[in-house]
């Protein structure tokens, strides 16, 4: 593919139906941070999209709002296709990974992963295929009597993803997943994340750092600017699926991480006059 039909204002390239749409959304904290303003995006089923920016640009802020981990304190999140509850509150299917796996130190991988469906009511019996199936998912159905201590740093990750997968999400939400990662581990769960993302047709919302990252995994990059954080640019990337080394080493890989990258100098040059 020609570089300069890969790159373009992402709209035309939303697949599916809208699954979430954030409108006007913005957050103002109680210290009087305006950590989002006027915030407005469509992400359409089977989307990988990254949010990138620099530090504070209200990535985080947005992802939690995203989950209802959070509140705008103006504008809306609609799910069109998620169910309802009785009293009208939408049931979010969705999985979130934090950036620290945050696992319990002295409980097992297994137990770790049955955690959100204990939560729901569910006996460690009637869990055992569900855990297995995410376990196996990350590659770590072996370890499923370690405890986190026995890990590396990438296992331990992969079990927080195997507790996001466990209670089968259509929407996995990652904050920063993969930041504390060597560099060969994270080019490593980068590429089992994509297979899993192909294997399963989840929508993915990725917060991210890196210029690099978001090029090799994302449909479509939604750059972010602080004070107030905002969305100042979207990228598409039109590069087929499986994305490899040959797509990391690619005219086309460079080309869109020198356009990211460019936004994301003007994502901090924005805010030079403060
Ligand atoms: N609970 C809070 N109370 C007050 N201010 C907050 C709170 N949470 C975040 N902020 C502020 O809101 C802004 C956006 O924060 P947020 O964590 O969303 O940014 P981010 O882009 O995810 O940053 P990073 O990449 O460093 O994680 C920052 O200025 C931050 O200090």
């Amino acid at each position: 593919m020609p570089v300069s039909s890969a790159i373009s204002m992402a709209p035309q390239l939303v697949p599916g139906r809208p699954i979430v749409q954030l409108e006007h959304v913005s957050k103002t904290f109680s210290n009087g941070t305006v950590a989002l303003k006027d915030m407005t995006l469509t992400i359409g089923e089977g989307e990988f999209v990254s949010l990138l920016g620099p530090s504070g640009c209200g990535k985080s802020t947005a992802l939690r709002i995203i989950a209802g981990l959070g509140e705008a304190t103006t504008g809306r999140v609609e799910w069109p296709t998620m169910a309802h509850d009785a009293t009208g509150k939408v049931e979010r299917a969705i999985g979130f990974v934090f950036q620290e796996p945050t696992l319990m130190p002295w409980a097992t991988v297994f137990k770790n992963v049955w955690l959100p469906l204990r939560l729901a009511g569910i006996s460690k019996q009637a869990a055992r295929a569900r855990v297995m199936e995410a376990l196996d998912m990350v590659g770590l159905a072996s370890f499923a009597d370690a405890y986190p201590r026995e890990l590396s740093g990438g296992m331990k990750m992969r079990v927080s993803i195997a507790r996001a997968l466990v209670t089968r999400p259509r929407v996995l939400l990652m904050d920063e997943p993969f930041a504390a990662l060597d560099e060969i581990t994270r080019q490593k769960l980068n590429d089992d994340l994509l297979r899993l993302w192909a294997q399963f047709g989840w929508t993915v919302v990725f917060v991210t750092h890196s210029v690099f990252e978001s090029v090799y995994l994302s449909t479509r990059i939604v750059v972010m600017a602080p004070r107030p954080g905002r969305v100042i640019d979207e990228i598409a990337v039109a590069a087929p699926s499986p994305r490899d080394l040959a797509f990391r080493t690619s005219p086309e890989y460079s080309e869109l991480t020198r356009r990211t990258s460019q936004s994301l100098h003007s994502a901090l040059g924005a805010n030079d006059h403060l």
